[in-house]
């Protein structure tokens, strides 16, 4: 690619307290289709700063999409064929690691799935042969160390590692549920982080997570999960996370593509 105007535009999926992109400027939307359905919402392009963007609403705009029916497929193929191969997952999540509490951010390094029943592969139906896509590292490196460096330069408490606890929702968890998470060796747990990493994988996509503390998971504090709290630690936390993104923005779009 020889310059800017041609770099491909970096995907940002924003979850829960990131159902729009403050600070975007807004260029156009799109509404599309993939041969796996609709996305959550329609594609916003934009800038931030001087790099091209693609924004996916993953709940939906308004959030209205549980985590459990969210068209995973049809979010990151959309993305996909609008020129991406480079994405950032924003998460709120359940802090189980006693570092990681409310507007702490986390970019993890591993995930584990406890999801089920939802499509969470590209490679089914009449196929001409099988494929066994290597996942040993969730995350892209590059993309990952890109984030922390942005995340360094930043008054923002982060840590950069952490096992994500990818669960069934739209229930939280039980005390004894995250009990046993910890002896997993989860730091911390959200309801969407899977299939999305592995199908972007499939694709041949650069994949990273920028996880934001929302509460402490269930059972870690003297008291139950309320969404004011977590609505608190959105308020106190998401600038911190904007933040990273924009200063991150540039090199992760000069990341080269994994596979064209
Ligand atoms: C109590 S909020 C739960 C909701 O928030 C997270 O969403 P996302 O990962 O899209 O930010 C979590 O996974 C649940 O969907
Ligand atoms: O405690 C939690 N559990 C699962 N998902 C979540 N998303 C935010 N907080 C949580």
């Amino acid at each position: 690619m020889s310059n800017e105007s041609e770099k491909a535009p970096v995907g940002i999926i924003g979850g829960t307290g990131l159902t729009t992109l403050a600070g975007l400027e807004i260029t156009g939307e799109t509404e599309c289709t993939t041969p796996w359905g609709s996305p959550s919402a329609p594609l916003v392009e934009g800038q931030l700063g001087n790099q091209k963007v693609v924004f996916l609403s993953r709940h939906g705009n308004p959030h209205r999409i549980p985590p459990h029916q969210v068209n995973y497929r049809a979010n990151l193929r959309a993305l996909y064929d609008a020129g991406v191969r480079t994405v950032i997952g924003v998460n709120a999540v359940g802090g189980i690691h006693r570092e990681m509490g409310p507007a702490h951010v986390v970019i993890p390094d591993q995930i584990i799935d406890y999801t089920w029943g939802r499509p969470s592969t590209f490679f089914e139906g009449d196929l001409e042969e099988t494929t066994h896509i290597d996942f040993t590292w969730p995350y892209d490196a590059d993309a990952r160390a890109t984030l922390v460096a942005a995340a360094k330069g930043r008054s923002v408490p982060f840590s950069d590692f952490g096992v994500y606890a990818a669960t069934q929702g739209p229930r939280l968890e039980t005390a004894a549920e995250i009990r046993k998470l910890e002896r997993d060796g989860c730091d911390l747990v959200g309801m969407t982080g899977m299939p999305e990493a592995v199908l972007a994988a499939e694709l041949g996509m650069r994949y990273v997570c920028l996880a934001l503390v929302v509460n402490w998971a269930a059972g870690k504090s003297d008291h139950i999960i309320t969404m004011e709290e977590i609505e608190e630690a959105i308020e106190q936390g998401m600038s911190g996370v904007k933040s990273i993104l924009e200063a991150s923005m540039a090199d992760l779009g000069a990341l080269t593509p994994k596979s064209s």
